[in-house]
């Protein structure tokens, strides 16, 4: 066997019994980087406002919902261990465990069709401009037991993406492959990016990919909320590149870059990050209206999904991402969540296949 199936297959044996023993833990690979970081804390804690991680070192999971929904947690890890590293962990002493499973509402395609005409109206009589409709696909006979082996494709798949696994008791155990930087910092620039549009890729060539006005409208309605932002606060020296077109498993999306050379204190980064959640690209514009037409038209709860997650750094520095192509693994399923971008220009059917395509980048590994 050679070394790195050796380091791989140890990932695998940690990662199966931080499950088993429902240890609260975090493991992530960064976009382009081979290395997963694992962490275990034994009861991560709450927080409400970033503020409260100034010169903490660890990883933080919040929901979509902020102010109404699941709370926010930081695992700030009392072992830490790298798919690099040899480090040794003794899981001989705890027992198993086996949680209670929540129940995930799972959207049929007539209930998902409802719910786009409930906000089609909205849309077209310009109560608001955009609004990002999500729903719940169950794959039922893979559960808990997968999880590992699943997230260690994911990363192999996509190598571009940020794959994560995030378990918290009584919170769920969380796997995707994020093609979204939400936010990252390294304490003298911060970068983030504009991203929506999708089309299903086929067998086209990513640069041949043609976009349509409804496309090209919702990712600007995402690149105009950004720069209003960064103006609100300032922040006026960026590079900005794009959109341009880019591939994210089967389906390709388009993105403009951010990024500012501006040194902020942990402080303005964390006011920043806050404002910024959630991004038209995941809940819509206005965000209020946005975000009230989602609480009342969905009926499922979005819990991480379309949150963020991703490591903070006692200097300050962070990488974190929005909870995209992601899903909740249950004791006996898995419960993914996708959306997608509506206007007034939207035509059901098309927005309807747009989260199949979504959802096949994660079933594709999972099957
Ligand atoms: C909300 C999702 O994707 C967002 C990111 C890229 C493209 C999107 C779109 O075309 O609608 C969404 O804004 C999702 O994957 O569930």
């Amino acid at each position: 066997m050679s070394q790195l199936e050796d380091k791989e297959k140890s990932t695998q044996y940690f990662l199966e019994q931080c499950i088993k023993k429902r240890l609260s833990f975090y493991a992530y690979s960064l976009p382009g980087d081979q290395e997963i970081k694992i962490g275990i804390q034994t009861s991560p804690s709450k927080f409400t406002n970033l503020l409260d991680l100034k010169g903490k070192e660890g990883f933080l999971f919040a929901p979509f919902d902020i102010d109404t929904e699941q709370a926010s947690y930081f695992i700030d890890p009392e072992f830490e261990f790298s798919s690099n590293s040899t480090e040794f962990f003794d899981f001989s002493g705890l027992p198993d465990q086996i949680d209670e499973d929540s129940e995930v509402y799972e959207s049929s395609k007539e209930d998902y069709l409802e719910q786009i005409n409930e906000m089609l109206a909205d849309l077209k009589s310009k109560k608001l401009d955009k609004v990002i409709l999500s729903r719940v696909h169950v794959l039922n006979g893979k559960g808990r037991k997968d999880a590992t082996s699943i997230f260690l494709r994911l990363k192999e798949t996509y190598p571009n993406a940020f794959v994560s696994m995030v378990d918290i008791p009584g919170v769920g155990l969380w796997i995707g492959a994020s093609p979204e930087k939400f936010l990252n910092s390294d304490g003298k620039t911060i970068e983030t990016v504009a991203l929506a549009g999708t089309q299903q890729l086929g067998d086209r060539a990513v640069q041949s990919v043609e976009w349509e006005k409804k496309e090209i409208e919702e990712q600007a309605y995402v690149s105009k909320y950004i720069e209003e932002l960064l103006s609100n606060y300032q922040i006026d020296d960026y590079q900005k590149q794009g959109p341009f077109t880019v591939q994210a498993g089967n389906v390709v999306h388009l993105k403009t870059t951010y990024k500012a050379n501006t040194a902020l204190s942990f402080d303005q980064i964390s006011s920043f990050a806050q404002a910024l959640h959630p991004t038209p690209a995941v809940c819509g514009l206005p965000k209020n209206k946005a975000m009230d037409l989602i609480r009342k038209v969905e009926k499922h709860k979005r819990e991480y999904y379309a949150g963020f997650l991703g490591p903070i750094h006692a200097d300050g520095g962070l990488a974190l991402f929005v909870n995209l192509r992601s899903m909740k693994v249950l004791q006996e399923s898995m419960a993914l969540f996708v959306g997608g971008g509506i206007t007034a220009d939207s035509d059901p059917e098309k927005e309807w296949m747009e989260t199949c395509f979504k959802a096949q980048t994660l079933l594709k590994v999972i099957k």
